[in-house]
């Protein structure tokens, strides 16, 4: 008895390592936190920005476990959208949420996404424009002193 409270404390203690921040009643996790649940024993998965601990389901999903461990650890949004669950299946998750994700997390995915389009934007004006510039002042040079030399 004393050595069963004793490993409840103990799991406590253990489960207090992952303890979330709190903001009000919601529960936030950062990606790192979602990632390092990712075995058959502690699963979590993010789908639409909400995090959630599928270990007690991963026996019974109809889809079955392996495809649920894929993406244990990681967001598994599109997956889902893209198996197109049932309305059921939707409701499911309910069960299964146990918080979001940090919203610092989301914006820098969509930071991410903007960064990436500019910088592929501007490398494309860059090798032109810059070859252009070169060649209009070479080519004003040289008119220069072609005046200079015929009015010598
Ligand atoms: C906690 C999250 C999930 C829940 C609650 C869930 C629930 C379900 C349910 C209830 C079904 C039966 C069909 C339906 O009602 O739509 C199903 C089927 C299926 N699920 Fe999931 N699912 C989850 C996540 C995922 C993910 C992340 C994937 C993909 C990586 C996936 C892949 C599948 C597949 C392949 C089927 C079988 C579809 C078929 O046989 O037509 N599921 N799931």
């Amino acid at each position: 008895m004393e050595e069963e409270m004793e490993n409840k404390t103990n799991s406590k203690t253990e489960n207090e390592k992952h303890l979330p921040k709190e903001e009000g009643d919601v529960k936030y996790y950062s990606c790192e936190e979602v990632q390092a649940h990712n075995t058959s024993k502690d699963a979590w998965l993010i789908i639409h920005d909400k995090v959630y601990d599928i270990t007690t389901f991963l026996e019974e999903h109809p889809g079955g476990e392996e495809v649920l461990l894929e993406q244990a650890g990681s967001d598994a949004t599109e997956s889902f959208e893209d198996v197109g669950h049932s309305t059921d299946a939707r409701q499911m998750l309910q069960q299964y949420y146990i918080g979001e994700l940090h919203e610092c997390e989301r914006k820098k995915e969509a930071k991410k996404e903007v960064y990436i389009t500019t910088s592929k934007e501007s490398s494309s004006w860059s090798t032109w424009l810059i070859p252009a510039i070169a060649v209009a002042v070479v080519g004003f040079m040289y008119r220069y002193y072609m005046l200079e030399h015929k009015s010598s």
